[in-house]
């Protein structure tokens, strides 16, 4: 088990932002913590890792409570770039972090290197753009090898190419066995890195067997599409019409009753297409009630 997270409730005030969170994380995956903001995903990441407490519930990481000081040599946990100082180096940031962990220069530059910020690594922060700022964190980050690494929002700020790098040294990090839990906006972004996403709305943790929305969306085109939803609804198939085509959230299986069913009150099946579900659907399907969706 590299992350088990039990039943934590948090308030501020009268504000409950957090009701109830359980999930675990038991191999080396890459899991996305998505909702709109506000939503208490910092909130949440600062939980686990301990820097502000929990009403209720219980942080194991690694098979130990997240208060034992001692894993935080195998965990790290990277915030927004409030955390680095104008005035210091790239380089005496992660010099610092090697001191607390006896990690060698060594490891610092060879750390540098691989995330490229050794030409920038010895000016002062505050000639770093946001990008270098994101990226030092990552290095920071990255520098004791972490078995779980817990990234706010890694990808903000980046411009296409910096994300490209970004994502694929997540992806990199992800193979040599280090589990990481990142929140983000950038849906597509977290459609190429993650195997699992987690939603968060108004404080709980939405199911995570999303099985509803893991169902293809098929579109079908027929010739009387108003007279196919009444045949589909009166058979209990939920459908949508829209611009003639009929969207029909289904598995594979149950697809071909839908078929039959059209074609048994002869209605001509014109085309049928089979749309992936994304985490922008998903987001859409799970926040769409939401005034402000923030994407
Ligand atoms: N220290 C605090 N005191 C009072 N309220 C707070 C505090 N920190 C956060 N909140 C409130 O808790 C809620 C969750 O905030 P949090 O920063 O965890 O959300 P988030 O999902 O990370 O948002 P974003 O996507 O904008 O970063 C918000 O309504 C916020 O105003």
């Amino acid at each position: 088990m590299i992350l088990q997270v039990q039943n934590i409730h948090k308030s501020y005030g009268k504000q409950k932002v957090l009701k109830d969170i359980t999930f675990t994380i038991d191999k080396p995956e890459i899991v996305a913590l998505v909702g709109p903001n506000g939503s208490g995903k910092s909130t949440l990441l600062s939980i686990i890792t301990n820097l502000l407490s929990a009403e209720s519930g219980e942080v194991r990481i690694l098979n130990r409570t997240n208060k034992d000081l001692g894993i935080f040599r195998e965990i790290s946990f990277m915030q927004d770039n409030t955390v680095l100082y104008d005035y210091l180096t790239g380089f005496d940031h992660l010099q610092f972090i090697a001191d607390l962990q006896g990690l060698t220069k060594e490891q610092i530059m060879e750390n540098a290197e691989r995330i490229g910020i050794t030409s920038y690594l010895h000016k002062t922060v505050s000639n770093y753009s946001l990008g270098m700022k994101q990226h030092l964190l990552l290095a920071m980050a990255t520098l004791n090898r972490p078995k779980l690494l817990i990234l706010d929002e890694p990808l903000n700020g980046l411009d296409p190419t910096s994300s490209i790098k970004v994502r694929n040294l997540l992806i990199e990090l992800n193979k040599e066995g280090t589990a990481i839990l990142l929140s983000s906006h950038n849906l597509a972004e977290i459609d190429r890195v993650t195997s699992r996403v987690l939603f968060l709305k108004d404080g709980t943790l939405m199911d995570e067997d999303l099985s509803q929305f893991e169902q293809a969306c098929y579109l079908i085109t027929v010739n009387q599409p108003l007279y196919a939803v009444e045949l589909l609804q009166k058979s209990g198939i939920q459908t949508v019409e829209s611009n003639e085509k009929l969207s029909i959230y289904s598995n594979d299986t149950s697809i071909h009753e839908v078929i039959s069913l059209l074609v048994k009150n002869e209605l001509t099946i014109l085309d049928i297409e089979k749309k992936v579900i994304g985490s922008e659907d998903r987001y859409r399907k799970i926040f769409e009630a939401e005034k402000d969706i923030a994407l």
